[in-house]
């Protein structure tokens, strides 16, 4: 079987070349995968062919989840191959924003003759600055990226305070305990000399980072979006830095009304964008793409309950379907009714979707397709799949 992988975006080359000889890289109208980073899926039609969407890389939002589940595909990012990059990004920013680094640099820039030397020493008093040891960083967002900053930070010796309220408990064994926790977001800010926010876009932080929560700062700080666009209200932090309520804002994403406006400091989402990070997230998102499509493995999916399992026997049948009840019944029948014994069967959901994995000793080449078809006719199936193990 050889399965066909379409990419989007530059793909890191340690990622394609991580592919087996199973997988082929082109540019077909009817690929079994997508490879992604931050091309924007959210209007595209779906090829019946596709069975996964990748993103190498963390953010998922540029994909529809809804319509890919509902055209059974699975999505998945690669959490955290890009985290350290984000990290030492935001703290190099920290540091330059701290030191007026990028005026410093404009002023020398525009005073390169002879009297040079005697004139830095006159003004270089306007571009002192301040240090991080002993400031406050309020860290909203405790993820992958999230912690990695607020980790740093102490290191620096920085205090840290944190705000995520959707923490898990796996996720909250990796964050040093000498991060305070905030139960609100504005109390997190309160006192803090830097803000940083590190959480998914959805609808829920759109405008996290609102004009109330940047009049909950610190007179004179500085607010950083290494996110998305959007989840800081740009227009509200521009009006802050206007009025000398933060010192700068400083962001990945840009977007006119921020353009070329003195003490917004906008890089062009390159968060992720170092040889190490791109590596990381291609050769994971490679890994996860061939895991799907040759075990029907879904850890990590953003889309389906995340199940691995061992195989029983020589085929698999993955179903995707909707969350309800007598799905199970339902498919088991149809493999009973085509005289299909049933080695073993695992089956987990999340949400309203649920995934159900069927290995079996004996198939041939009718009853395959017809229980794959008969399985597909389901009404609340998304997606049925037959794997033959290698
Ligand atoms: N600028 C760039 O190039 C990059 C941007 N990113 C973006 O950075 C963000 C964070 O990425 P990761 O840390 O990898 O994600 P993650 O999923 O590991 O962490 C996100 C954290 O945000 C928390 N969270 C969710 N809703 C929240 C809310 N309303 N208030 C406070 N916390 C909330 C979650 O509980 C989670 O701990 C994402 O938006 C991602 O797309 C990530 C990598 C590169
Ligand atoms: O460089 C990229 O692919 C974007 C990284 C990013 O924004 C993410 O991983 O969420």
């Amino acid at each position: 079987m050889t399965y066909q992988v379409k990419t989007f975006n530059a793909i890191a080359q340690s990622g394609l070349d991580t592919f087996n000889d199973n997988f082929k890289i082109n540019q077909t109208d009817d690929p079994d995968a997508y490879l992604i980073r931050s091309v924007n899926l959210r209007d595209a039609e779906f090829p019946q062919s596709l069975k996964t969407i990748v993103r190498a890389g963390a953010g998922t939002n540029n994909v529809p989840i809804h319509r890919a589940t509902e055209a059974g595909i699975a999505v998945f990012n690669t959490p955290g191959s890009n985290a350290n990059a984000v990290k030492e990004l935001v703290i190099s920013l920290m540091i330059s924003a701290s030191r007026n680094i990028f005026a410093a640099n404009a002023y020398s820039n525009n005073h390169v003759g002879a009297d040079v030397s005697k004139r830095t020493e006159a003004d270089k008093t306007k571009f002192n600055g301040t240090e991080l040891m002993g400031k406050k960083l309020a860290v909203i967002g405790l993820g992958h990226v999230g912690s990695l900053v607020a980790e740093a930070a102490l290191e620096l010796g920085m205090n840290v305070i944190g705000y995520d309220p959707y923490l898990s408990t796996d996720a909250a064994w990796n964050i040093n305990n000498h991060v305070d926790r905030s139960n609100t977001i504005k109390q997190a800010v309160k006192n803090a000399d830097y803000v940083t926010v590190h959480v998914p876009k959805n609808d829920e932080t759109y405008k996290l980072i609102d004009r109330n929560v940047i009049e909950a700062m610190k007179q004179n700080s500085i607010l950083f979006n290494y996110s998305r666009l959007g989840i800081v209200d740009n227009e509200a932090a521009l009006e802050a830095v206007l009025d000398k309520k933060l010192k700068y804002y400083v962001t990945d994403f840009g977007e006119p009304i921020i353009a070329d406006q003195e003490n917004v400091i906008v890089t062009p989402h390159i968060g992720g964008s170092t040889l190490e990070a791109e590596s990381n997230g291609a050769t994971q998102a490679a890994n996860t793409v061939m895991r799907y499509l040759e075990t029907g493995d879904t850890v990590q999916s953003v889309n389906l309950p995340a199940m691995k399992v061992p195989f029983e026997a020589p085929y698999r049948f993955t179903v995707i379907h909707k969350n309800v009840p007598n799905m199970v019944g339902q498919i088991t029948t149809i493999l009973a009714q085509l005289n299909v014994n049933i080695a073993s069967m695992s089956n987990a959901a999340k949400k309203d979707t649920a995934y159900t994995i069927i290995d079996v000793d004996d198939l041939n080449a009718e009853n395959s397709i017809e229980l794959i078809q008969k399985i597909d006719q389901i009404p609340e199936v998304y997606r049925a799949r037959l794997i033959k193990h290698k």
